[in-house]
């Protein structure tokens, strides 16, 4: 097979004739590029996407020097990466193929191939011809004079490509972080407490009011902060009271709002996050005098696309931004380490400059799956504004000492306790390479007290018992293929249920027995399902089956016939478990040179658990999962190089 790019550009098929038969290529790569950028496809390092963005535009400018085709190459890889930008300094030490085991991606490159490719390009098996970057015929040279190029903040602003400190941007992300950037420090450095519509001394009433005991000091900072400063940015792991916070700053301010009523709107990336949001922020509310309940008045979390409100045919513009913006006098989001750098942009355009917005997430959880580490970002870069909540008041201590030694790189002592073990973790150390039978008697026992708790509540149409049932445990990996992907482990979790439960046994295929769990991966806004939520399929008890999804205290029935997409969800992902806990979970890691192994991706798994959690994996797989931070290039963190004269164009 053979074609043509639209630009002309002769493809392919990858062959041995290109010299690089002996390198495991992923198969996400068909394609052989040719000049400059040849070896860099062949590595596995871009893939024929990247190289086809860079070919395009460059075409559109006649831009001929190929390795400006390969800086533009890289920073659209970045992109796919999740990161917003690629240092040209630091692009030696890339690693390569990264299976970002992103949901929705197209391309599903196997574990195997992965780490195969990654250890041949940052092993250096492959010595991968970079181009020298110094001196006035550089690489850092002819990327800036380029005409696909606009040279530092303040050049052009028509190009698709921006060069700012040797970070080479695709332009829309360098003004989404510039937006970012300077909305979010205008917010903290240049508020004027004074403009607050909040009296001082009336906060400090309400603030002593709601959190009256000694040790809930870092809490009430919180309050006093979203009352004195338009942005705030409230973070901490799980159980360290993030949500309460949020519910008693909500009345807080509504209490002591001076000219009218605080019109409140409360946000979260994700339709199954908004609904936890709402939940635990209602339940909260409840327990406060009736003064203030009637103060919030009736609370309602949505989307943040749907707060800002979708425009058809564009994920990336909204009806509410800087030129008709949300009325809303505090915006607080929860998850925000969920949040894309573009969706960030767009909301703080949206926001009224008076109005406060509060960010409340934990940053040592995976990043968005779109580009940007915004939250983490925004942490370690804003001088004012951020309060990070360290008491833990939920979790068990001793998954509250995991996660903690997770979260600071401390691998000895995340392996000794792990290796402890206790009533809420466990190590389980495969003597192979893959889990053995004997590895996994844990695992099934758990499996199978899930399914036959959710079997009998299906059976007897108990939503209320079977979504409690579905909550017991999960098993979560990083990966979506090969053997140690999502496809390859909910196979083996479906065979151990056929195994053991005949009702589960010779079924017609796509016929779900009641019991089966559910996945939406689709946005249906008739069946008000979103993506990522889970259901049980129930018996109706007249023959049929029905759905139940949403909160066991108040499940939402739907009929099969009005689903959107939905997928049995035996194991999911750790990126689609983020949002969710459960109280048994058990994380099977992949081998330790996977590039997803990182410490993000534990952290995250780990945190998911309530009760319990099971790592299943050698201890160089967990060592270097906590040894390995993601590294999402970003400018945020960075002082910009010269003063930015121009307001960054919306959208
Ligand atoms: N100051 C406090 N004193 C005592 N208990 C508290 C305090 N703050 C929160 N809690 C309790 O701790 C538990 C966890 O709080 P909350 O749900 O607000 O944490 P969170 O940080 O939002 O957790 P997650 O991120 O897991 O949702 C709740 O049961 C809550 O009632």
């Amino acid at each position: 097979m053979t074609g043509t790019t639209a630009h002309g550009t002769p493809l392919t098929p990858m062959a041995a004739e290109n010299g690089t038969s002996g390198l495991a290529l992923p198969g996400s790569v068909p394609w052989r590029a040719e000049g400059l950028l040849a070896p860099f496809v062949a590595a596995g390092l871009l893939v024929a996407a990247d190289v086809h963005v860079a070919r395009r535009l460059a075409a559109v400018v006649a831009e001929a020097d190929e390795r400006v085709l390969l800086a533009v190459a890289l920073a659209v890889r970045a992109v796919r990466g999740g990161s917003v930008c690629v240092r040209l300094d630091e692009v030696a030490a890339l690693p390569v193929d990264e299976d970002i085991a992103t949901e929705g991606a197209a391309s599903g490159s196997a574990a195997s191939g992965s780490a195969a490719s990654g250890s041949a390009a940052s092993g250096g098996a492959v010595p991968l011809p970079w181009p020298d970057l110094a001196g006035p015929d550089g690489w850092h040279a002819a990327v800036r004079r380029s005409r696909l190029v606009a040279d530092g903040p303040e050049g052009p602003a028509d190009r698709p490509v921006r060069w700012v400190d040797g970070r080479v941007y695709l332009d829309r992300y360098w003004r989404d972080e510039l937006t970012v950037r300077t909305l979010t420090a205008g917010r903290v450095v240049a508020a004027s407490p004074s403009a607050s519509a909040h009296d001082g001394a009336a906060v400090e009433g309400a603030v002593l009011r709601l959190f009256p005991r000694a040790d809930d000091e870092r809490q009430r900072d919180a309050v006093r902060t979203a009352a004195r400063l338009p942005l705030t940015v409230l973070t901490g792991g799980p159980g360290t009271g993030k949500t309460t916070t949020v519910a008693r700053l909500v009345a807080a301010l509504a209490s002591t709002r001076t000219g009218g009523p605080l019109r409140v709107a409360l946000a979260a990336p994700t339709g199954k996050a908004a609904a936890r949001l709402q939940e635990s922020v209602e339940a909260e509310l409840r327990g406060l005098d009736p003064a203030d309940r009637a103060a919030v008045g009736p609370v309602r979390a949505t989307t943040l696309h749907r707060l800002l409100g979708p425009l058809p045919g564009t994920t990336t513009r909204f009806r509410h931004d800087a030129g008709r913006r949300l009325p809303h006098d505090l915006v607080v989001v929860d998850e925000s380490s969920m949040v894309s750098l573009t969706l960030m942009a767009r909301l703080l355009a949206a926001v009224r400059p008076g109005a406060h917005v509060v960010l409340v997430g934990d940053p040592d959880q995976l990043s968005s799956v779109e580009a940007g580490a915004v939250l983490a970002d925004l942490v370690a870069a804003l001088p004012a504004g951020v309060v990070r909540l360290e008491r833990v008041h939920r979790f068990g201590t001793e998954l509250a000492e995991l996660a903690e030694a997770v979260r600071r790189g401390d691998a000895d002592t995340a392996v000794a306790l792990l290796r402890a073990g206790g009533a809420s973790r466990e190590l389980v150390e495969p003597a192979g390479p893959r889990p053995a039978a004997e590895d996994l008697g844990g695992l099934r026992a758990d499996v199978l007290a899930a399914g036959r708790a959710l079997t009998e509540a299906a059976r007897t149409a108990d939503a209320a018992g079977a979504l409690t049932a579905l909550a017991r445990h999960r098993l979560l990996l990083a990966h979506r293929q090969g053997p140690a992907g999502v496809a390859w482990w909910a196979a083996v979790v479906e065979h151990w249920l056929a195994e053991a439960e005949p009702s589960w046994r010779g079924r017609a295929p796509c016929a779900w027995p009641p019991g089966t769990p559910l996945l939406v991966t689709e946005n249906d806004p008739v069946a008000a399902l979103s993506n990522g939520d889970t259901g049980v399929v129930l018996d109706d008890g007249s023959g049929g089956t029905v759905v139940a999804f949403g909160d066991p205290a108040a499940p939402v029935l739907v009929r099969p016939y009005r689903l959107p997409a939905v997928q049995p969800v035996h194991a999911m992902t750790v990126h689609r478990g983020q949002g969710s806990q459960f109280a048994r979970v058990t994380v099977l890691l992949p081998p330790a040179a996977s590039p997803l192994l990182t410490r993000e991706l534990l952290y995250t798994a780990i945190t998911r658990a309530r009760e319990h959690v099971r790592v299943i994996g050698g201890e160089e797989a967990v060592r270097r999962a906590v040894e390995q931070p993601v590294r999402r290039a970003s400018g945020l963190r960075e002082p910009l190089p010269s003063s930015v004269g121009t307001a960054p164009r919306p959208g």
